[in-house]
């Protein structure tokens, strides 16, 4: 049985205030939540210390936004693996569309990152996803295969997740028909060497969608941005029925 992992990206959003507010609300809605979800937050770098030191004791696990390869260096603006690790953190997505979109990420660097995270012992959440211009174009899935093969190069898949994330549908209210993503997940499961690897849709992802989303065989979780800012839609995803 592959873990279904839920996960909250909380992008560029929340001061510390905010992320303590919002832990406030949250975490007491996890008594019922049955065990073998693995929650995770994902939040800015100023964020983490303040999660590291609430979450101590809870079930929520803790995830960064970005890594760079190399242990230390005039990497100005960059984190190391082991400055992540020092605070608890035990995941981190790399690739974002985002970051791909305007931060010059390529699939060598997205490569180069999921091979450090992995070294410094740290589980990659891998997004691939296309844009609706290659959707309409019918690429979508040759594009998410290039990126699986080239992102994926040495990269150790027992220790690994990854989101199918369409651009199209992140921050859109337009999600991916969850028949369509369950087909493209099953693709992407069909493509890895290891049938374990826990594989997520991302893009739209809220309350009145979950139930449908997880109910999807091949779909085992979700990377959610907008919905996971508010302690009740979050909580309301992590417990989906
Ligand atoms: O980009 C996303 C998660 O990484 C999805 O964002 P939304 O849930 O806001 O569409």
């Amino acid at each position: 049985m592959r873990k279904k992992v839920l996960a909250g990206n909380w992008k560029m959003f929340k001061t510390q205030a905010e992320s303590e507010m919002f832990l406030k609300g949250f975490l007491p809605t996890l008594e019922e939540t049955p065990e073998a979800r693995e929650i995770i937050l994902c939040v800015p770098f100023t964020d983490l210390n303040v999660l590291s030191r609430n979450l101590h004791g809870s079930r929520v696990q803790l995830g960064a936004q970005n890594v760079h390869w190399a242990e230390n260096g005039a990497y100005t603006g960059e984190i190391s693996g082991e400055m992540l690790t020092e605070i608890g953190v035990r995941y981190v997505i790399i690739g974002h569309s985002e970051r791909r979109q305007f931060f010059g990420e390529t699939d060598e660097t997205v490569n180069l990152r999921l091979r450090a995270a992995q070294k410094y012992g740290l589980t990659p959440i891998l997004c691939v996803g296309e844009t609706k211009q290659q959707r309409d174009a019918g690429e979508a899935e040759a594009l998410i295969s290039m990126q699986l093969k080239k992102d994926l190069v040495d990269v150790d898949q027992s220790n690994l997740i990854i989101a199918y994330e369409p651009i199209w549908a992140i921050g859109t209210g337009d999600t991916c028909e969850t028949k369509e993503a369950n087909y493209i997940i099953g693709m992407i499961r069909n493509q890895l060497t290891n049938q374990n690897v826990p594989i997520q849709y991302g893009g739209s992802v809220k309350p009145n969608n979950i139930d449908e989303i997880m109910a999807q065989p091949e779909i085992d979780g979700v990377l959610v941005g907008g919905a996971s800012l508010e302690a009740d839609s979050f909580a309301r995803i992590v417990n989906y029925q």
